[in-house]
């Protein structure tokens, strides 16, 4: 059976929700899935994954949040070829145009050196997600789930 495998990280909230909808979309589909937070995320998290998705928002003008900082570092070290990868971002673009979900493509970034295949374009959500973001996030999963 498929698993698919969530880490999130969430200060205020909105990635947590994001997060939430993700899992929701993968059980519907008859997938199974695991949601953890940063900090509960070892390095080799992903290791009996098929899929892997990080959501996270960005701080402090294009920084990655402080919890998911090891992860990410341990990221590029990890051999997850013949997985499949996808980010989903949240952020403000009227506050930090310039840096809008900027952690988010650097996670995209840091998977693309560990083998694993591309399943989605990096999805970037304003704040929380909306009806029309449900939308995007159902067709990033089912993206996911078809590569
Ligand atoms: C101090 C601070 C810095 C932020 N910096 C950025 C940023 O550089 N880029 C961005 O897109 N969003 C930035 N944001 C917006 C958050 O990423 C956004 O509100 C996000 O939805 C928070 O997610 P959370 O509710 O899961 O913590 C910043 C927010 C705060 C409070």
């Amino acid at each position: 059976m498929t698993l698919a495998k969530i880490v999130y990280a969430s200060m205020t909230g909105n990635t947590e929700g994001i997060s939430e909808i993700l899992e929701d979309q993968f059980s519907n589909l008859d997938i199974e899935v695991e949601r953890v937070e940063a900090d509960d995320a070892d390095e080799d998290f992903f290791d009996d994954a098929d899929i892997c998705v990080i959501a996270t928002y960005t701080y402090d003008e294009g920084e990655l949040p402080f919890d998911l900082e090891d992860f990410y570092d341990e990221l590029p070290e990890q051999d997850l070829s013949g997985k499949v990868y996808g980010v989903v971002g949240s952020g403000d673009s009227e506050l930090y145009p310039d840096f809008f979900c900027d952690a988010a493509v650097d996670f995209d970034k840091a998977f693309a050196e560990t083998g694993a295949t591309k399943g989605h374009e990096v999805v970037k959500i304003e704040n929380d997600a909306d009806d029309e973001d449900e939308v995007l996030l159902k067709e990033f999963v089912k993206a996911l789930i078809d590569a």
